[in-house]
């Protein structure tokens, strides 16, 4: 199915990066079939060029037509320009990728008109090893044919959840946003760990370790982390302790203000760009 299928890149940043690696990675799409391009950095178009094998262009460079799916992947910001130059040459029969938090598969379809078949998708950076957890909400005009297709080709960066578009909001905020939230995590645990002594390169691959396998138990043993963590924690035991001190410190409100916040804040993003008064995001 991917076979002989062009993709474009629309931004060449981090998202598009991890993506391209993990499509190169994962042997089921050559470099050839992918091309990168950006608004103005052409260091970085070679930089992914000499890296991956990968074709970067320049938009004067470019030649839409042979291209079968583009993946818009700049900053919400910049999604009004970039719409604006390529809008008159995208085809009814390509498929239109759109990584942007936020942004709704109608914002595409108003565009380009043509019953375009748009596809949202929210992965994450761990794409770049093949590990991402990837939504995907087709628009009001895709065809099944063009869902497999997508998902064909996303399964190549990890797993793919299929949602409704109006959930897309809390999965940003849990899965666009949380390698985020488990590296802040990291931060904490690995500058403790160094303050009593561990050397920093063992320190992080303890903790590292730790966090796979506490995610592959609830993967595999198909638990409850409740129940997992009440395993973990002896009765009067260092894990008690532990815990004690995160209710302490309101660590549970923590997490889940940072999952309102961001959820939130993709939600907002979708009424800027609504009002078309998406000016700056950063
Ligand atoms: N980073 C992440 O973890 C995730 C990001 N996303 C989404 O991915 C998108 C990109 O994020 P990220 O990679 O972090 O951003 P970056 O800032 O790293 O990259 C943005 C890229 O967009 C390019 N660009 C800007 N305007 C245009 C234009 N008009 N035409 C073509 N290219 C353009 C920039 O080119 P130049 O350098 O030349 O200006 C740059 O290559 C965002 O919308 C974000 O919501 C989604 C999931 C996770
Ligand atoms: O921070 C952001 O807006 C993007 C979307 C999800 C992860 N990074």
């Amino acid at each position: 199915m991917l076979a002989d299928k062009k993709i474009l890149f629309i931004g060449a940043g981090s998202m598009a990066e991890a993506m391209i690696s993990g499509f190169v990675q994962s042997e089921k799409i050559s470099p050839k079939q992918i091309i990168v391009t950006n608004r103005t950095n052409e260091k970085r178009l070679s930089e992914l060029e000499s890296k991956y094998g990968v074709i970067g262009l320049t938009q004067n460079q470019l030649s839409l037509t042979e291209i079968d799916i583009f993946i818009f992947a700049m900053k919400p910001k910049d999604v009004a320009k970039a719409i604006e130059t390529l809008k008159h040459h995208i085809q009814a029969n390509q498929l239109i990728l759109s990584v942007l938090a936020g942004i709704p598969t109608s914002y595409f379809e108003q565009i380009l008109q043509n019953d375009q078949q748009v596809v949202r998708v929210m992965p994450n950076t761990s794409s770049m090893i093949g590990e991402s957890a990837t939504a995907i909400s087709p628009g009001l005009h895709t065809t099944d044919e063009k869902i497999q297709l997508a998902k064909s080709l996303l399964e190549c960066i990890g797993r793919i959840f299929i949602i409704d578009e109006q959930k897309m909001d809390v999965f940003t905020g849990i899965a666009g946003s949380g390698p985020a939230y488990f590296y802040y995590f990291m931060e904490y645990m690995e500058k403790e760990a160094l303050k009593a002594g561990l050397e920093v390169e063992n320190a992080r691959q303890i903790i590292a370790q730790t966090i796979v396998g506490a995610a592959k138990m609830v993967q595999e043993q198909e638990e409850s982390p409740t129940l997992l963590r009440e395993n973990v924690t002896s009765p009067n035991g260092t894990t008690a302790a532990g815990i004690s001190a995160l209710e302490v410190y309101q660590g549970g409100l923590a997490i889940s203000k940072a999952v309102e916040y961001a959820t939130k804040r993709s939600k907002e993003i979708s009424v800027q760009i609504k009002d078309s008064i998406l000016v700056s995001i950063d």
